[in-house]
């Protein structure tokens, strides 16, 4: 597969180093103006026959197999659309993007218009396979609990509600509301309520709360589920990534394997 990357963060980083020990280099990136410079400057060879760095996707090579934006909601927006019109599939991570209804819509139109698909990530939660069969038959109701140390909160409206630094012992809720209101407010914490919702029963009817957790020593996400399937309990307590104590280890992990499935003949 060739790869096309779409900023060079501590997800892109990680899924960079993947790919490469699966046989599968990025041969291409897709990032802000003032970047392409340094990174030509620091990878590119005398002979030119290193990765390209572009900053619009009209001079992404053509024969790219897939891109994957792991650089957040504003790239989504930014060159979602672009790139499946254009032919490419696209993975993402930044699911809570999604929560923008236009923004939904003029994806899927691109990618019906490109012939291409765009595949969401799981991310650094689970169990949204269940979620999703679940819904086939009837879910009644689906609540989101994302509590993380208050590191893990900064940068974020949280830190509006809260004196992160002052949390020594007790937990605070700094959102409870719908799963668009935590996405859209919550654009680098928040995409695993954007998950649960697109898995189950959407961004208005899935309830949310996020919590800074002076207690908590890893970034832990709850799911709770009922419907005519019977009840769901999920609960996963994740590493952060180096690099990025917002991030967890597993988001990285999971758009990995969404690549390789993609490319595999017997699929999840
Ligand atoms: N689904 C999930 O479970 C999770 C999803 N995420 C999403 O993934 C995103 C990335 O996470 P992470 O790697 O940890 O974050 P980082 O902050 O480490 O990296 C973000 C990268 O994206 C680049 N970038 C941002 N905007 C643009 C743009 N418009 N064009 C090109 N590059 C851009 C940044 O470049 P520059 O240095 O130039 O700013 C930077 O390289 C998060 O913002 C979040 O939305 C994260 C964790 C979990
Ligand atoms: O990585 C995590 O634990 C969750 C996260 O940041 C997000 O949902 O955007």
């Amino acid at each position: 597969m060739k790869i096309g990357l779409i900023g060079r963060g501590a997800i892109a980083r990680y899924v960079e180093e993947k790919l490469k020990a699966e046989g599968h280099p990025v041969t291409a990136y897709l990032l802000r103006p003032q970047r392409v410079d340094e990174m030509r400057a620091a990878h590119c060879t005398q002979t030119g026959d290193g990765p390209a760095f572009v900053s619009s996707v009209a001079d992404l090579p053509a024969d790219l197999d897939r891109v994957v934006d792991c650089a957040g909601h504003h790239a989504l927006h930014e060159y979602g659309t672009a790139i499946l019109r254009a032919g490419f599939d696209l993975t993402t991570v930044s699911l809570g993007a999604l929560a923008d209804p236009a923004l939904e819509e003029d994806l899927r139109h691109a990618a019906i218009e490109g012939g291409a698909a765009l595949s969401l990530a799981s991310g650094a939660i689970g169990a949204l396979d269940a979620l999703r069969s679940a819904r086939i038959g009837e879910l009644k109701s689906v609540r989101y609990v994302g509590r993380k140390p208050p590191e893990g909160w900064r940068g974020s409206p949280a830190e509006d509600q809260l004196d992160l630094a002052a949390l020594t012992d007790t937990p605070a809720t700094h959102f409870a509301g719908t799963a668009r209101g935590a996405a859209r407010a919550y654009p680098k914490n928040a995409n695993v309520a954007a998950a649960v919702a697109l898995a189950g029963i959407g961004f208005d009817r899935t309830e949310a709360e996020l919590i800074a957790d002076p207690t908590a020593t890893a970034n832990i996400h709850e799911i709770h589920a009922e419907g005519t399937f019977g009840q769901l309990e999920f609960r996963i307590s994740g590493k952060p990534l180096p690099g990025n104590p917002r991030s967890s280890a597993l988001a990285a992990m999971s758009v990995v394997d969404t690549i390789l499935q993609s490319a595999s003949p017997i699929r999840f």
